[in-house]
């Protein structure tokens, strides 16, 4: 079974990035991410940091906001408003999940579409749906950057997705479609999940619960990508049962070491993306 790792797909990427922000840089420009994290949601703090670090890293600024767990909407509405309306910050990156008592639908939904890197706002989602150019979710753009990476064929492919959040089964099902896969998006009221996952050609593991899949549900021959970030043991491990794979899968995403791996380079792409959409003439 190939082995589909997510720093060859990741280092391609940032290689391409690299030789655009040099461009760039010649020209004094500062591309400046806006992070916001609200509370302390353990997943959350670890992502703001990985985004952080790789941005510096490639040479962004960054303005990262920590907010307490007791943070009011207002407290939160207020740094959106500020980015909104700042012309060095680019793109934001708003952590979830917040704290209960913040509407973050409403604060996703203040934040311009043009800097809202992760394709969280109705009218990212809309662009995905009408197939428009435009910042779709990154997750599901690290699945489709490792099937291209590795020349996997999508076209005319039985795809099952296991899961239907907004932020990766939704939009990755129709990014597919867009690619002319059949999709099937299964979820925790699908009748027989095992006989749906064995038509398919590719499977999207989506669903945020350790091990939910196993190497017998599986056709043989399939590719497998898995999104879950799940602890099990205090380990992370994915919604596959990665080991159960061998002998079946044709390749299969790690966990960790595969989707997750990519999804920052994704969102520092779509950054770039955010400061040429603005500077055309550049
Ligand atoms: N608006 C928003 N967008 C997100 O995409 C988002 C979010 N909020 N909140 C938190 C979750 C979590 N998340 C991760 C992404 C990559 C890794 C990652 O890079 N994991 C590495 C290492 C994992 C490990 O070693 O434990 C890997 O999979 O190789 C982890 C976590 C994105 N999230």
């Amino acid at each position: 079974m190939k082995e589909l790792r997510g720093k060859a797909v990741a280092d391609a990427h940032k290689a391409a990035l690299a030789k655009k922000l040099e461009a760039l840089a010649t020209k004094q420009v500062v591309i400046t991410l806006g992070i916001l994290l609200v509370g302390d949601d353990k997943a959350a703090h670890m992502y703001a940091h990985f985004m952080e670090k790789t941005a510096r890293t490639m040479g962004f600024a960054v303005d990262r906001r920590d907010l307490p767990a007791m943070a009011t909407q207002a407290e939160v509405e207020a740094v959106i408003r500020e980015w909104n309306a700042a012309d060095t910050i680019y793109g934001v990156l708003p952590l979830m999940p917040m704290p209960a008592q913040i509407d973050s639908e409403y604060i996703v939904d203040l934040l311009s579409p043009d800097k809202d890197l992760d394709g969280l706002t109705t009218q990212s989602i809309g662009r995905v749906i009408r197939g428009k150019r435009g910042f779709w979710p990154c997750t599901p753009r690290a699945c489709i950057a490792i099937l291209d990476h590795y020349d996997i064929p999508v076209a005319g492919k039985e795809v099952v997705v296991v899961g239907r959040s907004q932020v990766v089964g939704k939009p990755v099902a129709l990014m597919l479609l867009d690619r002319n896969a059949t999709v099937t998006i299964c979820h925790s009221r699908t009748a027989d999940l095992a006989a749906k996952l064995k038509q398919a050609d590719i499977v999207i593991a989506a669903v945020g619960k350790a091990h939910v899949i196993d190497g017998t549900m599986i056709k043989p021959g399939a590719v497998v990508i898995d999104v879950g970030i799940n602890e099990l043991d205090g380990h992370t491990v994915g919604d596959v049962n990665y080991a159960s794979l061998d002998g079946i899968a044709s390749a299969a995403t790690p966990v960790p070491g595969g989707v997750g791996s990519v999804t920052t380079t994704i969102l520092l792409e779509g950054l770039c993306e955010a400061y040429y959409a603005r500077n055309v003439d550049c």
